[in-house]
């Protein structure tokens, strides 16, 4: 057995092609106890994102979190699966499919595949599959707008651990986040702003967060302070008071002290202080998912009418809207400036050449 990949040899003539990986967190294959397990497994695994002694953490996760968490987190999935799967996978396959067609009408040939950081399909089976199409060089972009080492780092991990068993390495690029790119903003600010034409607009907007926990960011992750950037430029784009917004973080997981506020009791909260009506919305979550469509547009919604809150409006994610394809297609194209993205000579089939390829030299 070889210590690194062995590869097929270089095919002359095949051209080299510059391609984007975009990744998101993943997701279960199936919303079944048995499904959870494998991917609650692999994910809740990664020491990026449960950072606690990994002798007690495994005690924990294997002897409690695994027997208990797949049964009641498949019954939270089952209540947002749709026919295509699970909303988070049909959401990115559709965006690497649009951000295709969005680059090719730019003018950048590129290849476009999409990856899940746990699950299926795996980066590393991705980053073969475009190698073998040809890939020698790949733009890695995460769906995580703001920076978290719990997210993006954990995808940047991934990528080098494929790069450390593969013989011959495409060049890479990494994009660590967009959480203050203006079109993500525009994209965002017009999600809303549709909302309100139809539907008026509501007392409080409500920017909710994915949470992480607290000592993480005395630590030193950029994220709590790139989710709060995103939400300035969010509330001064759309002409917002202070007064009129909240900014809170969701989803916590174990008994530590996570970011705040929390979204939930945040909601109560309002709904008691006699807000009658709130819009919800998820930046930071590019496309629905378990933790906007369940815990938010049910759990958190059912909280707010039952501490008496008249009206509670779930703003959905930036998904396939237009104006996110056109901001991921500018960032695609930032972080590709300056890579060839034609093969060079495509199609050339002089002497000199064939003398060339006849030494082994590349396109
Ligand atoms: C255990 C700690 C967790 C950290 C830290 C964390 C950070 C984090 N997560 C997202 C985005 C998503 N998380 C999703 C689900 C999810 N998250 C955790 C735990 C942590 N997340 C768990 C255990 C789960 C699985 C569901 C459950 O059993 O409760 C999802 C949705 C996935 C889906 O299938 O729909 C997303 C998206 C971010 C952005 C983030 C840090 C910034
Ligand atoms: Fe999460
Ligand atoms: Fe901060």
């Amino acid at each position: 057995m070889p210590f690194f990949s062995a590869e097929p040899a270089y095919r002359h003539g095949t051209p080299t092609r510059t391609a984007v990986l975009l990744c998101n967190l993943g997701t279960p294959d199936a919303p079944t106890p048995a499904a959870l397990r494998r991917y609650l497994g692999e994910f809740l695994a990664d020491h990026r994102v449960v950072e606690i002694s990994k002798p007690l953490w495994w005690l924990i996760l294997h002897g409690i979190i695994l027997r208990t968490r797949p049964a009641k987190s498949a019954a939270k999935y089952r209540s947002i699966w749709t026919d295509g799967g699970s909303p988070l996978a049909v959401w990115t396959e559709k965006q690497a499919k649009l951000l295709r067609g969005w680059l090719g009408e730019a003018g950048v040939p590129v290849l476009v595949r999409h990856a899940m950081r746990y699950g299926n399909p795996s980066i590393a089976s991705q980053l073969d599959a475009l190698k073998a199409e040809g890939a020698t060089r790949i733009l890695v972009l995460p769906l995580y707008p703001q920076y978290s080492a719990t997210t993006t780092a954990s995808v940047f991990d991934a990528v080098y651990a494929w790069a450390a068993r593969t013989r011959s390495v495409p060049e890479l690029r990494f994009v660590n986040h967009y959480h203050d790119h203006p079109g993500y903003i525009d994209a965002l600010a017009k999600k809303i702003e549709t909302h309100w034409r139809e539907h008026g607009q509501g007392e409080q907007l409500v920017m909710s967060f994915h949470g992480v926990p607290e000592r993480t960011l005395h630590l030193g992750d950029p994220y709590h302070c790139e989710a709060r950037k995103t939400a300035r430029l969010l509330g001064e784009r759309l002409g917002l008071a202070e007064t009129q917004l909240r900014v809170t973080f969701q989803s916590r997981f174990g008994k530590a002290k996570w970011l705040q506020p929390y979204t939930e009791p945040t909601l109560i909260e309002l709904a008691k202080s006699g807000v009658r009506r709130v819009d919800v919305v998820c930046p930071g979550f590019t496309s629905d998912c378990l933790e906007t469509l369940e815990e938010i547009n049910q759990e958190a919604r059912e909280a707010f009418l039952h501490a008496g809150g008249e009206q509670f409006h779930y703003i959905a994610c930036l998904n396939d809207s237009p104006a996110w394809m056109a901001a991921l297609s500018d960032i695609a194209q930032q972080h590709l400036a300056g890579w060839p993205l034609q093969p060079a000579n495509p199609g050339l089939r002089d002497a000199s050449r064939e003398r060339a390829l006849a030494c082994g030299a590349r396109d």
